[in-house]
């Protein structure tokens, strides 16, 4: 009994900040574990205190917002985590699986072929007037032929790629934890304006009347009909026994590329009256069921934990550990958020920690087991080296850069990036940098790319018109064009300027992905390369943060061929050499020269070989024979040199 108040308390606090305030103090993850542990208690006890909140949905909404009563309660959903049970559950009937999209669940009324009332769900029984919000909605029809009183439901959702984006514009400690949080503090708005910058969208999954209209017993005939009047559906298999775990593997292959968040998956009865002859439980009703993805959880050991400095001085804390497969994808790092869940793990280095991908994408700690507790706050910060110190914000305890200035060394790095014998972006002045981080537009190299979403905000600065515009985007395409060790010496890599730079691409074919995968070993073996230049381009390209903004950066660049003094001119093709020599001592020495000038020689005729070099041409040697099966040219000495234009 103690233990279910205790519970109680928990998840009525978890489920206060989560519906009331948009703020989450615990994960989902933990919250459901709680909830679970509930639910045991109350049936091994056959005990439920008034208050539990397995008896009802959301929470009582406390806002300025209107409240409105709902004709018809809007339920939770009975919860599993077995791909079984989807086929149990629908037995010989047809159903329909979707995403459980992870937003805020909305009821639209239309009247008269226009939205006239739109309602969250509330605690399920009263919910709050967002219609002004609502007009505003991305792609809701503003008019729809249907001219009776239609109502539906649907969910409300801020897609993954617009919440960066807006979590990139606001201010320190206002930035949204997850989509599902940003687009409930949006639509719960008292003020339409906001609504209207970010863009909301709406996913109908139900139709629940349509006045004067003979509906389908089909549910999905009738989401079919709601399509064709402009709607936007949610995504969605028709299934049976048969082929629900087919659809659902479907399902669980396209989280990653689905720009939409989703917690799960809901499975219905497409049959309107069956469903309806089911009924309902106090808490959910009986034709439906939420599938959720059962947390694939694996151990590893917590090797460190990353500060990175913010734009705004907030330095986030980020779990670096042994990587570890989960979910088909290798994962090494977890954000931790802020100080407050850092202590709540009571993290330490070397600690054994269990992780997951919440909703199958972000990594996470779900538990420390060793709780060390030895984790240090750090007390500098490691962009500028400036004092850190800890602040209250709305969702715990937070570090913070103190310095001022933090911010210029990042600006340092980027005028690097840009200068002349790196990227050489012209039009990008020190000044014009500064401006652009100090409003967001630039954070990091690939953002420099990217600049055409600020196009309006940067034709309103002051001294930038459309012109100064243009010129830049123009630098910009200019720059995509680079050669490779202008590109490496503009990563700012410790103890690489353009020679080393150089010298690197020379030593690895002009080829970054071996320069990437190169060891230590191999860097020192580089011309001019001691131990200390080795290690700083191996740690460099081992960095998970540098590795993200390559990957980033990699796809806008076209590699120019390097400008090859007369030596090189052999780069790129590969010699097979055989026979007797009559110009050079020995075949040693021609390999020799050709690889001098940039060429490979190798052993055996294939594919891949440019040239064979051989003084009897007509010789039935298996060289020969090779080259002239895959039409491989057959130079004799003398035309090897004419052709290159090489001087013995
Ligand atoms: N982190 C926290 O502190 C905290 C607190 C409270 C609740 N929660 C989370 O919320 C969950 C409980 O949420 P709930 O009871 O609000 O809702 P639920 O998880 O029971 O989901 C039911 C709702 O999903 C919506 N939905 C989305 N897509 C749908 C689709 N395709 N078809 C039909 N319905 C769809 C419906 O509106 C329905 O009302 C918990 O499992 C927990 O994960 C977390
Ligand atoms: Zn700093």
């Amino acid at each position: 009994m103690e233990r279910m108040k205790e519970l109680i308390g928990l998840l009525n606090q978890a489920s206060e900040a989560y519906y009331q305030q948009d703020r989450e103090i615990m994960t989902d993850h933990q919250y459901d574990e709680l909830y679970d542990e509930l639910v045991r208690l109350e049936k091994e006890t056959g005990v439920v205190m008034a208050g539990s909140p397995t008896q009802r949905v959301g929470y009582t909404v406390l806002s300025n917002l209107v409240k409105i009563r709902h004709d018809s309660p809007i339920l939770s959903l009975d919860k599993t985590k077995e791909p079984e049970k989807l086929v149990s559950f629908l037995g010989d009937k047809t159903g329909i699986l979707s995403w459980k999209l992870d937003g805020l669940t909305i009821v639209l009324t239309y009247q008269d072929g226009v939205l006239q009332q739109a309602v969250t769900r509330g605690n399920g029984e009263v919910g709050e007037d967002v219609t002004h919000n609502a007009r505003v909605f991305s792609n809701l029809p503003v008019r729809i032929s249907f001219p009776g009183e239609l109502v539906l439901r649907g969910e409300g959702v801020i897609s993954y790629s617009e919440f960066r984006r807006i979590n990139e514009e606001l201010e320190e400690g206002e930035e949204y934890k997850n989509p599902r949080n940003l687009c409930s503090g949006t639509v719960r708005q008292l003020n339409s304006e906001i609504a209207a910058k970010r863009k909301v969208q709406f996913f109908a999954f139900t139709l629940v009347s349509a006045e004067g209209k003979e509906l389908s017993d089909s549910k999905e005939e009738n989401l079919r009909w709601l399509e064709s009047m402009g709607f936007t559906a949610v995504e969605r298999r028709v299934v049976t026994g048969e082929n629900v775990l087919e659809a659902l593997e479907y399902f669980r292959s396209h989280i990653e590329q689905n720009d939409i968040a989703s917690d799960g998956l809901v499975l219905t009865f497409d049959s309107v009256a069956y469903s309806q002859s089911l009924g309902r439980t106090s808490k959910f009703p009986k034709d439906s069921i939420a599938f959720k993805w059962a947390d694939e959880m694996a151990e590893t050991t917590l090797r460190e934990i990353e500060w990175n400095t913010s734009r705004t001085g907030l330095m986030n804390p980020i779990a670096v550990f042994d990587p570890v497969e989960l979910e088909g994808s290798t994962v090494s790092r977890a954000s931790v958020h802020n100080v407050s869940i850092l202590e709540e793990l009571a993290l330490g280095i070397g600690d054994t920690i269990k992780v997951y991908k919440a909703n199958m994408i972000i990594p996470q700690i779900a538990e420390n087991l060793t709780r060390s507790a030895t984790a240090e706050i750090p007390s500098h910060c490691f962009v500028c080296g400036g004092e850190t110190e800890v602040r209250s914000l709305r969702d715990g305890k937070a570090l913070y850069c103190t310095n001022p200035s933090c911010q210029a060394q990042r600006l340092r790095m980027l005028s690097h990036f840009v200068s002349r014998d790196a990227m050489n972006l012209e039009g990008l002045s020190e000044e014009t940098l500064k401006k652009f981080m100090e409003r967001g537009f630039v954070k990091q190299y690939p953002d420099l790319f990217r600049l055409e979403q600020y196009q309006d905000e940067i034709q309103e600065l002051e001294g930038f018109g459309e012109k100064s515009y243009n010129n830049l985007m123009a630098s910009v395409e200019k720059a995509k064009d680079v050669e490779l060790a202008n590109f490496i010496y503009a990563l700012g890599i410790n103890h690489v300027g353009l020679r080393n730079a150089k010298l690197l691409c020379k030593a690895f074919d002009n080829d970054l992905e071996k320069i990437k995968a190169a060891n230590t070993e191999e860097l020192t073996a580089v011309e001019g390369f001691g131990e200390v230049i080795a290690h700083s381009v191996y740690a460099y390209f081992r960095d998970e943060e540098h590795l993200a903004f390559l990957a980033e950066v990699l796809p806008y660049l076209r590699w120019k061929e390097q400008e090859a003094p007369a030596e090189a001119s052999l780069s790129g093709m590969t010699f097979v050499v055989t026979g007797d020599l009559r110009h050079f001592e020995n075949r040693k020495v021609l390999t020799a020269r050709i690889e001098a000038m940039g060429g490979k020689v190798t052993g055996s005729v294939t594919k891949k070989t440019s040239f064979l070099i051989n003084n009897d041409v007509d010789s039935s040697s298996s060289k020969n024979k090779k080259a002239k099966e895959l039409g491989i040219p057959i130079l004799d000495e003398e035309e090897f040199l004419r052709k290159f234009q090489i001087e013995v």
